[in-house]
């Protein structure tokens, strides 16, 4: 049922974490190895012109991904011990803060939906997660031909809501969903920037199971693999861009 408003205040404070350079934590795996998310395409040529022309040859879209993820991966930032101690935050707002990044990621999450969930059903509702998944969840869901419903934290959504309580990397939460967000049977794709310890995504699952949603799958930019989130969640999991790992000095 719904829950009584619950406004969160909003502090801004300035911070003395600078982005990573070329320091290391113990508490992130270290860079250098393989992107595993990257894949290899020898049929970048399948699309040459022909007949002698001089048209540059078309990418496959497996080779344009990969020059896609390669983009947008380095685009990233670090912040060292934000929002606390121990937390290496990836900061993803770099990619929206650039028109062609923007555009890169939503052509990247298009062709990858397609490459993973693209089978027989359609997906019927995008569900993206407060906040940060609403910076390219309804963006998503609209190249999809699909709806668009938000997982809110509590005491935002008006009218009768579900709520999960769930853990996060980084302390406790609560998210909610309007009770009429999902029919019965609707074929639903949950979307985030991060997966971390899973709990957010789990949470927002259990959300639309609750509601009658079919989950087809969940979609991240970016996963912290060594905190084996993707455990905690029941249907199939896709990640764009690979595993946190500390950048090299450029
Ligand atoms: O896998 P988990 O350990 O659950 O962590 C991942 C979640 O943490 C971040 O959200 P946050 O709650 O910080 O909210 P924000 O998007 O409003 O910044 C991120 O955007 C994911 O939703
Ligand atoms: N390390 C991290 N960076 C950015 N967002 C996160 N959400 C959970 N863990 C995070």
């Amino acid at each position: 049922m719904s829950d009584p408003a619950a406004h969160s205040q909003h502090t801004i404070t300035p911070t003395n974490n600078p982005p990573l350079k070329n320091t290391s934590t113990a508490a992130h795996p270290p860079s250098g190895k393989p992107d595993p998310t990257l894949e290899s395409s020898s049929s970048s040529n399948e699309h040459a012109a022909s007949k002698g022309g001089f048209a540059a040859p078309r990418p496959s879209a497996a080779a344009e991904l990969a020059s896609l993820k390669i983009k947008l991966k380095s685009s990233l930032r670090q912040f060292p011990d934000f929002p606390e101690p121990g937390i290496l935050f990836e900061d993803i707002l770099p990619i929206f803060a650039n028109p062609e990044l923007h555009e890169g990621l939503l052509r990247g999450l298009e062709l990858a939906v397609a490459k993973q969930f693209g089978g027989k059903d359609k997906v019927d509702v995008v569900v993206g997660l407060d906040a940060r998944g609403f910076l390219f969840g309804p963006s998503l869901a609209l190249r999809l031909g699909a709806a668009f419903v938000p997982v809110r934290k509590r005491g935002k959504l008006p009218g009768p809501c579900e709520t999960a309580e769930y853990m996060k990397e980084y302390g406790s939460d609560f998210f909610q969903m309007q009770g009429d967000a999902i029919k019965k049977g609707q074929k639903v794709l949950i979307v985030d920037d991060i997966i971390a310890t899973g709990g957010s995504a789990a949470a927002a699952g259990s959300l639309v199971k609750t509601l009658g949603g079919e989950i087809m799958g969940y979609v991240f930019i970016l996963e912290l693999d060594f905190l084996k989130g993707r455990d905690k969640l029941d249907a199939p999991v896709y990640t764009l861009l690979a595993s946190q790992e500390e950048k090299l000095e450029q």
